[in-house]
C-alpha cells in the first residue's frame, strides 16, 4: 500500500501558515488538527481557517477533528473542499450515518481512535470508512512521546482490514525514531508535526521519513 507523509500544521507557525505550507511541497497532504477545548483540552483552528487554506493550496487536505459533536460539524469540512475528514469514534453519536454523509459529499471518511479505544468492536464499521486514524499519543498536543502500547493495535487493525482498501494512519510522536515500527505494524499514512516543522529542512525530513517507511514496507511485501 502506498506510503503517505502528511505533516501536521499544528507545529507550523499559525501566523505564517501559507509560508509553512509552501515549505513542505513534497508532502502527500496537510494534516489539520481541529480542537475545540471540549473533546481535548486545547483550542486550535476551525472552518474559516480551513476555507482560507483551501484557497492558497491544491494540497490534499486531511482534517483531523478532535471536537465534540462531529455529527454536526464534520460535513462542513467536506463542503469546504477537504479530501479527507476524520472524526473520533469516542465523540460521534452516529458514526455510520456521518461516514456515509462525508462520502456523499465527496470526501474520504476517517475514523479516529484514542490510545485506549479498541479496534476489535469496530470490525462491522470498516466497510463504511476509508481510513482508520490510530492516535499514538493522547490527543490534544503536538510534541508528545510516542506510546509503544499502540503498536499492537496497529497490527490488529491491519489484520482486521484484510484486503479492503483502507488506509491506516498513525498520529502522535511519529519521527525518524518511531516511523519504522509503525510501518512494520501496518501503518501506511504517517502524521508528523514536530518532527517535520522542528527540522532544519522540513521538506528534506519528509523525504527521510518516507524513505524509512518505504524501506520497511518494501521488505514487508
Ligand atoms: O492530533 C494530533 C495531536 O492531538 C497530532 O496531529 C499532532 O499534531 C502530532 O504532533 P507530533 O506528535 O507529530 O508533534
Ligand atoms: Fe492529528
Amino acid at each position: 500500500m502506498e506510503i503517505k507523509i502528511t505533516p501536521s500544521l499544528l507545529s507550523a507557525d499559525f501566523a505564517n501558515l501559507q509560508r509553512d505550507i509552501e515549505a513542505i511541497g513534497s508532502a502527500d497532504g496537510l494534516h489539520i488538527d481541529v480542537m475545540d477545548y471540549h473533546f481535548v483540552p486545547n483550542l486550535t483552528l476551525g472552518l474559516p481557517v480551513v476555507q482560507s487554506i483551501r484557497k492558497v493550496t491544491d494540497q490534499f487536505l486531511d482534517i483531523h477533528l478532535m471536537i465534540d459533536d462531529p455529527d454536526r460539524w464534520a460535513p462542513s469540512y467536506a463542503e469546504a473542499g477537504a479530501q479527507s475528514v476524520t472524526f473520533h469514534v469516542e465523540a460521534a453519536k452516529a458514526p455510520i450515518r456521518l461516514a456515509r454523509e462525508l462520502r456523499r459529499l465527496g470526501a474520504r471518511a476517517g475514523l479516529g481512535l484514542n490510545p485506549a479505544t479498541d479496534i476489535d468492536s469496530l470490525r462491522d464499521v470498516l466497510d463504511e470508512v476509508d481510513m482508520i486514524l490510530i492516535m499514538t499519543v493522547e490527543p490534544g498536543f503536538g510534541g508528545q512521546k510516542f506510546l509503544d502500547l499502540c503498536l499492537s493495535k496497529i497490527e490488529r487493525t491491519r489484520t482486521l482490514i484484510g484486503d479492503r482498501d483502507i488506509w491506516v494512519q498513525v498520529d502522535g510522536g511519529v519521527s525518524t525514531e518511531t516511523i519504522e515500527r509503525c510501518a512494520e505494524a501496518g501503518a501506511n499514512v504517517f502524521v508528523a508535526g514536530s518532527a517535520v516543522f522542528g527540522a532544519d529542512d522540513p521538506d528534506a525530513m519528509i523525504t527521510t521519513l518516507r524513505e524509512k517507511a518505504s524501506a520497511v514496507c518494501g521488505s514487508r511485501g
